[in-house]
Formats: structure tokens, C-alpha cells, sequence
């Protein structure tokens, strides 16, 4: 997967730069061809990423029964996953709304009853970050199909969720499934993680490593947006394979979902590829396993 640098120039994230036009191709070219890429951005400082890991492997240390408390059946894409016989290194905790305050407080109150500031405050300016990026990126791909942002129901109508995710390190030397091979249903992924093992396959059906770098995130479509290009855009096959014995890792990722089904875009005449569906039937029509977004 090809990496693209969003701080090289700092100019090239003004709307409208050069920079910002040759940032909107390249990015264009990689959803199309990789499904995917990774970037640079700096914006989000190498200590908050550390501060989240902390916090993550603290969630992750507290008791199961705590963790299960996290699911609401009332509410979509939120909770714990995890002890699943075809996955037994990963586990999951799902919260709606990171960039609201009170939703990161009302997840972490029930995670640590006496509180955790520190916790809330970590999460909610990452996800804020994240978002922000997420933005960005929504944005540059939009706009190199020629459309409008402001006004696309698309952009208007989106939720995000924040997913915190530890696998743990398997005990022997083989290689062993961490997350197995799927491809992410919502519109953008914006992942950050502390270790390899992330792997992405090519259209020729080889499996690369995402690289682990400081401020450097992987980025995929979704089937949603994929949808929306009326499959111009590529929905990549990713897993997480874990090589004992390496350090147990910690991810977390920011996955934007549509509210409506994404409508096709047909500016070329070219007959439309998919149905419209809604996009929360067709997630429970596809919800097997609870392992991706
Ligand atoms: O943990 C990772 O690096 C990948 C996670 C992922 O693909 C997902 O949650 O959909
Ligand atoms: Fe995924």
C-alpha cells in the first residue's frame, strides 16, 4: 500500500492548493488501486498515541464481567467482542460518538465507576484528531470525483464509532490468527497501531504487511463508499496475523458509517453496480461474527 505524506508542505492541506489537488489524486489513485493507503500526520502528538495505548491496556486488563457491562443492546456498534472460537488472541471495545464528551464519559463511568478523567479526556481529543483527518480524506476523495462536499447527503449524514482493540500474544512460535480476513463495511477506517501484523492483500491475492511507524495511520475504504463510487473505489481484504512471541498489540481505529445507503454516483453513464439498501439491514444481513465494522 502505497503511504502518503500529509506533512511534507504544510500549504498542502489548504482546500484548493496545489498540493491539496496532487494530496486529492494521490489518495483518488490508491483507494482505487490499493483499497487503501497509509498516511502521515502529524498533527495528532506521539504522546497522546502513547497516553492511548496506556489506556487501552488498562481497559483491556479489567475484569470480563466489567468489560460485558459496555454493551447496550439498544444502541448499534457498541460494547465488547471477543472470546470467539475462530479468533481466541482478540478482543473488543466499541464506543458511539467518540468526539462527544459524554459519550466517551457515560463508556468509561461504566468501566471505572469511580472515574477516569485522564481516559476520557485521551480518547476524546484523539477521536476529535482522528475525526479531523477522517474529514480530510472524505473530503480529497469527493472532491477528485468532482463532488460537492458541502452538500452531499453522504458527508451530512455520517456517525462515527471508536473501537479499541487488544490481541493478545500468542504463547508459541507459530503464526496465529489474530483477526481473520474481511473487509471493513462502513465508509472510511482510520487505523493506529503499536505493532506489525496487520496484512493486506493485493487484487493479485498476495498478503503485505502494513507498516508500524509514529504518526503514520492505515486507511481503508469501505464497502459503503465503494458502493458510492459505483465500484470505482476498491474495498480491501485485511486480517491481523500474530507471530509468537512478539508483544501482545493494541489498535485503535475511528470507522465512519453511513446513516442512509450511500446512492451511486453515475456521472459517467456507466450502469449502476449495486442496490440500494439500507446500510444498517445490510449490516445485520452480513453481521456474523461482531469483528468488523
Ligand atoms: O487491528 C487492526 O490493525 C485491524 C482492525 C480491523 O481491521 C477492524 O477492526 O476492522
Ligand atoms: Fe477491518
Amino acid at each position: 500500500m502505497p503511504c502518503i505524506d500529509f506533512t511534507k508542505h504544510p500549504k498542502d492541506l489548504i482546500e484548493g492548493s496545489e498540493g491539496w489537488k496532487n494530496l486529492c489524486k494521490q489518495v483518488r489513485e490508491a483507494g482505487e488501486v490499493y483499497g487503501g493507503f497509509q498516511v502521515v500526520y502529524d498533527k495528532i502528538p506521539v504522546e497522546l498515541h502513547e497516553n492511548m495505548f496506556q489506556g487501552s491496556k488498562s481497559l483491556f486488563d479489567l475484569p470480563l464481567e466489567t468489560k460485558q457491562k459496555s454493551s447496550d443492546d439498544s444502541k448499534s456498534h457498541n460494547g465488547y467482542a471477543g472470546k470467539f472460537k475462530f479468533a481466541p488472541l482478540y478482543e473488543s471495545l466499541t464506543l458511539p460518538n467518540p468526539h462527544n464528551l459524554e459519550e466517551v464519559q457515560a463508556f468509561a463511568d461504566t468501566m471505572w465507576p469511580e472515574g477516569n478523567q485522564s481516559f476520557c479526556e485521551t480518547v476524546n481529543n484523539t477521536s476529535k484528531m482522528m475525526t479531523e483527518l477522517e474529514k480530510i480524506i472524505r473530503k480529497m476523495i469527493f472532491q477528485s470525483y468532482g463532488a460537492d462536499t458541502n452538500c452531499d447527503s453522504l458527508v451530512k449524514d455520517s456517525w462515527n464509532i471508536f473501537r479499541f482493540t487488544q490481541y493478545k500474544a500468542p504463547t508459541g512460535k507459530e503464526m496465529e490468527v489474530g483477526l481473520p480476513a474481511h473487509v471493513d463495511k462502513n465508509l472510511l477506517t482510520i487505523l493506529y497501531q503499536n505493532e506489525e501484523g496487520l496484512q493486506i492483500e493485493t487484487k493479485e491475492g498476495e498478503w503485505l504487511p502494513a507498516v508500524v511507524k509514529d504518526c503514520t495511520f492505515t486507511v481503508f475504504i469501505g464497502e459503503a463508499l465503494k458502493t458510492w463510487s459505483n465500484g470505482k473505489l476498491h474495498a480491501v481484504e485485511h486480517q491481523v496475523m500474530m507471530k509468537g512471541p512478539q508483544k501482545d498489540r493494541y489498535s485503535y481505529g475511528l470507522f465512519s458509517i453511513p446513516n442512509e445507503s450511500p446512492k451511486e454516483r453515475d456521472e459517467d453513464d456507466l450502469p449502476i453496480l449495486f442496490c440500494r439498501l439500507d446500510h444498517h439491514d445490510y449490516d445485520l444481513f452480513t453481521y456474523t461474527s461482531n469483528t468488523s465494522a
